[in-house]
């Protein structure tokens, strides 16, 4: 293949992508591993899945889908919190070519409104816990004509449970059902939330060809985390988001023990790592400071870890060496990576550690790093922003032709939004951020949702959002109010009031600061960089 100056390619696959759809690997893989008696396990819960209910459950739900006149191109929505049934939906819908869309299951109407409008998810699964939510959802947007309740045996509220539907719907014998064949190329596999560079929320639209390039990584023991059957995983990052439905995915295909949280409690965590001997964890910074700082690892028995990978967000090498000395590891392994390019571009290999970098690129994609002014791509040791190419790129943004020319230019590079540089052994290092996306324990916060939900009070005349820095969580929102004349409003107010419009990782845990005026460009821009100068950061009350 022909090189370009100042191009990074990936190096030369061990596997290759492969031809068929994400749904018949997946497919293909279960069957192999049906003689495997645990799956997943909900620590929690005590419940254990096997793979053979996993392959079963899904062929069966998959046939009554069918029979229910459920097609290629369909849209389902997941509410749920991590749940051993979550990716029963997933994967059936994979088979069939039917589009996934989640979302977070802590969204409030207003963030629902939002997301749902992107995808239109006619049939929505989701566990008892949100059933209100979800139901409340159905009488407001009519495109949602069914939903499925996951954890239940019996139907509720006129909902049917998944136990059910399959008993009324599928075949006495699920082997007899096959996925179906379609263009991996083209076909929308799922819909994932990502505000992108700017605005609000967006569907990244990943096809089945970007989730086998994945699936490709997985089987490679140097990308992937495990690839020895059995082997057992930790999972606690949650399932809605690119990171947990890609890594699960991955998990399945090669046939690990996965753990299950269904949500992060320290010592819980610390506990399974011991009594299930964990070898590897998936995992964000905050975790990794809670690993290299928390007295109640101690009390724990942490020998099974063989290793900890790390990404979503910076990761401080002070953090890094301290929890990888702690946990007597050689290092941790962190990567990079955005939904708008499937999950992970650029990560450290196995045993070569290099503090403060996010890794070398993956097979299947190409790099660059372009000056910010010139929009010319730089060499090594330069800053610029970092661009991407290959065959993780995502579709495009779900209905937004505009967002998807703004992210993804006429030569089909991807402009990430984040400032970086690779040095001449092509190892990235992520330096800052020229987007607006605000990140939160690794969770993404679009400061235009906080700044339309703070335009939407009487007592507000003007507000701007942007990111603190914060040691333990990363950055938290913070906001600059413009009060309307005359009216009074105080910080616990403002902060209040936001909470009960919008999900808790959005929460305005940087505070909130009075000025006179947002300072603007000629074109009306928010100059974000002006305010964040502004800001002296406070004890995050997290
Ligand atoms: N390592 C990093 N350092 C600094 N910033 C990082 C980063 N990774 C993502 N980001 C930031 O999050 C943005 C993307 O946010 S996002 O869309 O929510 N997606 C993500 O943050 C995202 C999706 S998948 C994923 C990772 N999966 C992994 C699995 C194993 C492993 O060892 C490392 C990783 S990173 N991250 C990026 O554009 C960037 O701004």
């Amino acid at each position: 293949m022909k090189k370009e100056k100042n191009v990074l390619y990936g190096p030369e696959p061990l596997y290759p992508i492969e031809k068929s759809t994400a749904g018949k690997q997946l497919y293909d893989a279960l069957l192999k591993h049906s003689h495997l008696p645990e799956a997943m396990i909900d620590v929690q819960a005590k419940e254990t899945l096997s793979y053979r209910t996993l392959f079963l459950t899904t062929c069966q739900l998959a046939q009554s889908l069918q029979r229910c006149g459920y097609k290629q191109n369909d849209v389902i929505s997941i509410c749920s919190e991590n749940n051993l049934k979550f990716f029963f939906p997933v994967i059936a819908a994979l088979y069939l070519g039917m589009i996934t869309a989640p979302f977070n299951q802590d969204y409030t109407p207003g963030e629902l409104h939002n997301v749902l409008n992107i995808s239109k998810p006619q049939l929505i699964f989701c566990s008892k816990k949100f059933l209100p939510k979800i139901l409340e959802l159905k009488r407001k947007h009519t495109f949602v004509k069914k939903i499925i309740i996951l954890d239940v045996d019996e139907d509720m509220f006129g909902c049917e449970s998944l136990s059910n539907f399959i008993l009324r719907n599928s075949d006495k014998d699920p082997k007899r059902f096959k996925p179906v064949n379609f263009n991996p190329d083209e076909q929308v596999a799922a819909i994932l939330c990502s505000s992108g560079t700017t605005g609000l929320p967006k569907g990244v639209m990943l096809t089945h060809k970007n989730f086998s390039a994945r699936f490709a990584h997985v089987k490679d023991p140097s990308v992937g985390t495990e690839t020895i059957p059995g082997v057992t995983v930790l999972s606690f990052m949650p399932f809605f988001h690119g990171f947990g439905f890609l890594t699960n995915l991955g998990y399945f295909l090669v046939g690990l023990r996965v753990i299950m949280l269904r949500r992060f409690e320290q010592e819980l965590f610390l506990k399974s790592i011991q009594d299930y001997e964990v070898r590897n964890i998936m995992s964000v910074p905050p975790i990794i400071l809670f690993l290299s700082k928390s007295p109640l690892v101690d009390k724990y028995d942490l020998s099974s870890l063989k290793e900890i990978g790390c990404g979503a967000a910076p990761l401080a090498k002070e953090v890094s060496e301290a929890a990888a000395k702690r946990l007597n590891l050689k290092g941790i392994r962190t990567g990079y990576g955005l939904t708008e390019a499937t999950l992970v571009i650029t990560h450290t290999l196995p045993d070569i550690f290099k503090s403060g970098s996010s890794g070398k690129l993956v097979s299947f994609m190409s790099a660059k790093v372009i000056d910010v002014n010139t929009g010319k791509s730089v060499g090594p040791n330069v800053v610029g922003e970092i661009c991407l190419q290959g065959d993780m790129l995502m579709k495009g943004y779900a209905g937004n032709i505009k967002a998807t020319k703004e992210a993804i230019d006429e030569s089909g590079w991807l402009h990430t939004g984040d400032l970086g540089y690779y040095t001449e052994e092509e190892y990235f290092y992520i330096v800052d951020r020229l987007k607006e996306l605000i990140k939160y324990k690794g969770f993404q916060v679009a400061p235009a949702e906080l700044e339309e939900v703070l335009l939407r009070h009487p007592c507000i005349r003007d507000a701007a959002v942007v990111g603190v820095p914060d040691e333990t969580a990363g950055e938290l929102p913070a906001a600059f109010v413009v009060k309307q004349p005359g009216q009074k409003i105080t910080e616990k107010e403002v902060i209040d009031y936001v909470a009960g419009q919008i999900s808790y990782t959005k929460h305005l845990r940087g505070g909130v600061r009075f000025i006179e005026e947002i300072p603007r460009s000629a074109t009306s821009k928010i100059q974000k960089k002006e305010l964040q100068k502004l800001i002296t950061p406070r004890k995050s009350k997290l």
